[in-house]
């Protein structure tokens, strides 16, 4: 096991969860400045991804090409980057795989899913998610990831446009538009990371709710992905599949 980004807020989360588990052994911790070949020089058979939108793409290119299965949690990953995957993960040696984790957390992946079980019976949704102060990418990649999922199930289940009559608004105002589906970034200190999709429907909102308290709620999820990614050749998106939730 390498980690990548080893001495960041999440990387020493994840080594402290990968020092801990009986079944894997970390091998690599892997910082701003370091050798990538530190990876395979160290036999790393999986690499966790956990560093910036600038480092990511360069590093995850390195471990496919080289065989490493890549546990990608870097977050800022839209259809462009998942794209790219796809096109170095053909050309990689057999059996490898990537694995794109928008949240580690086992109750953000079922507030996710919650979403996306609702995303269709109520004509309002948008989603309002807040993150320390100290985050680069706007919006989370979990709730870029939750607009898309819901805004998948609306479009199966031939749900139209939510409602909305404004006319005029400032920039902004109306939050990013991801699939439609507006979301609303709030940064706060004192704050980790959590999410609010608020659902609205005749007489009712149904407000569905997820809050990372400390980087300990990731762990689980991460050793998750890492067993699991042997397994499964090719891009996977998301923990639902690793974790059982379906
Ligand atoms: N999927 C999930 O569940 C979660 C995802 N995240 C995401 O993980 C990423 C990291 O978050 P967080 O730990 O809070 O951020 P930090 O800034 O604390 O950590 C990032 C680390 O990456 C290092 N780094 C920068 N460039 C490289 C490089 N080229 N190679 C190796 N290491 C590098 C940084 O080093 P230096 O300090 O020298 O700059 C820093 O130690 C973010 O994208 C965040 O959104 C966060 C939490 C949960
Ligand atoms: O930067 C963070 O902290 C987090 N990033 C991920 C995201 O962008 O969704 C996961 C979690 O929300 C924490």
């Amino acid at each position: 096991m390498a980690v990548l980004g080893a001495r960041g807020k999440l990387g020493s989360a994840v080594c402290e969860a990968v020092e801990s588990a009986d079944d894997m052994e970390l091998v690599a911790r892997v910082g701003r400045g370091d050798e990538l070949s530190t990876i395979t020089d160290a036999g790393a058979e999986v690499a966790v991804d956990v560093t910036t939108l600038e480092a990511v793409m360069g590093n995850a290119e390195f471990c496919l090409s080289h065989g490493v299965h890549t546990v990608i949690g870097t977050s800022g990953f839209g259809p462009d980057r998942v794209a790219q995957l796809e096109e170095w993960l053909a050309k990689a040696p057999a059996g490898v795989g990537a694995m794109v984790v928008p949240n580690f957390s086992v109750g953000a992946v079922l507030m996710m899913r919650f979403a996306e079980l609702a995303a269709a019976h109520f004509p309002s949704v948008e989603i309002v998610e807040t993150h320390h102060e100290r985050k680069a990418d706007a919006p989370s990649g979990t709730a870029r990831r939750t607009a898309e999922l819901v805004a998948a199930a609306r479009r199966e289940a031939g749900v139209g446009p939510a409602p909305d009559a404004t006319t005029s608004a400032l920039d902004g105002a109306r939050g990013a538009s991801v699939e439609d589906v507006p979301v609303h970034s709030l940064r706060m200190s004192g704050s980790v990371a959590h999410q609010e999709v608020v659902l609205g429907g005749v007489g009712e909102l149904l407000t569905i709710r997820h809050d990372s308290l400390s980087h300990a709620s990731f762990a689980h999820g991460v050793l998750a992905a890492i067993r699991g990614i042997g397994t499964r050749p090719g891009l996977t998106v998301g923990l639902e599949d690793v974790l059982g939730i379906a």
